[in-house]
């Protein structure tokens, strides 16, 4: 894919693994459980629910299955629902470090169209971190973990602390 400058890792900037991470699988799927998030929540009706399945070789990797609730264009998904999807897996990436982590820049290229009914099978990776920055990358393929290419994405992530999420409730 063709980051910008924004989402590519400066030279010098370390590439974590998950080796280091302060965050179990387990702690991530709890922390990471919130029912009624658009992109993962089981409580949501229309929500993508995606399934993050596997934390492996500082990879993580999750699924979701593509509904008639996410259509853009008759029988294909919508666009930005799939930018969802890969911010979702990206952002589990950045947490999975061990970091608390939003998003600060999206970048995506949609390859091929993904028709409802197929399954989209994620994977993002951390390609380094400088400071607060958590610069990621991410695809999603079609039908099954090596399948055909659909959607490739690159992001920049910002660490935040706790307050980010409680001080505006
Ligand atoms: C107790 C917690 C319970 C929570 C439970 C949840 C569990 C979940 C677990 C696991 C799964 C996770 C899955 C999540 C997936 C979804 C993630 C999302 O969709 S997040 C929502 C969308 N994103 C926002 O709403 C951010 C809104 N923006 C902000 O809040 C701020 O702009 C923020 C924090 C991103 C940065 O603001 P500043 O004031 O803190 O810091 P500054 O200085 O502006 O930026 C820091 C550095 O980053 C660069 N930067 C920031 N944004 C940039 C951008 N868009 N492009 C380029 N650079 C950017 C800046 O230039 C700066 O760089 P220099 O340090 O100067 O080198």
């Amino acid at each position: 894919m063709t980051a910008s400058a924004a989402t590519t890792p400066p030279p010098g900037a370390t590439v974590p693994t998950l080796a280091g991470a302060t965050i179990t699988p387990g702690d991530l799927m709890r922390a990471g459980s919130y029912d009624m998030c658009f992109g993962c929540g089981t409580g949501h009706e229309t929500g993508l629910r995606v399934q993050r399945t596997a934390f492996d070789e500082d990879v993580v990797l999750g699924h979701f299955l593509v509904t008639d609730q996410h259509q853009g264009a008759p029988g294909l998904a919508h666009g930005g629902l799939l930018a969802t999807a890969m911010d979702e897996i990206l952002g589990t990436a950045a947490w999975s470090l061990g970091k608390m982590a939003v998003t600060g820049r999206l970048e995506t290229d949609f390859r091929a169209p993904v028709p409802v009914g197929s399954t989209l099978y994620l994977k993002a990776w951390c390609t380094g971190v400088e400071g607060r920055k958590i610069y990621l990358s991410g695809e999603g393929r079609l039908g099954d973990p090596d399948g055909p290419l659909a959607v490739q994405a690159a992001a920049l992530f910002v660490e935040v602390p706790r307050e980010h999420f409680t001080k505006e409730r």
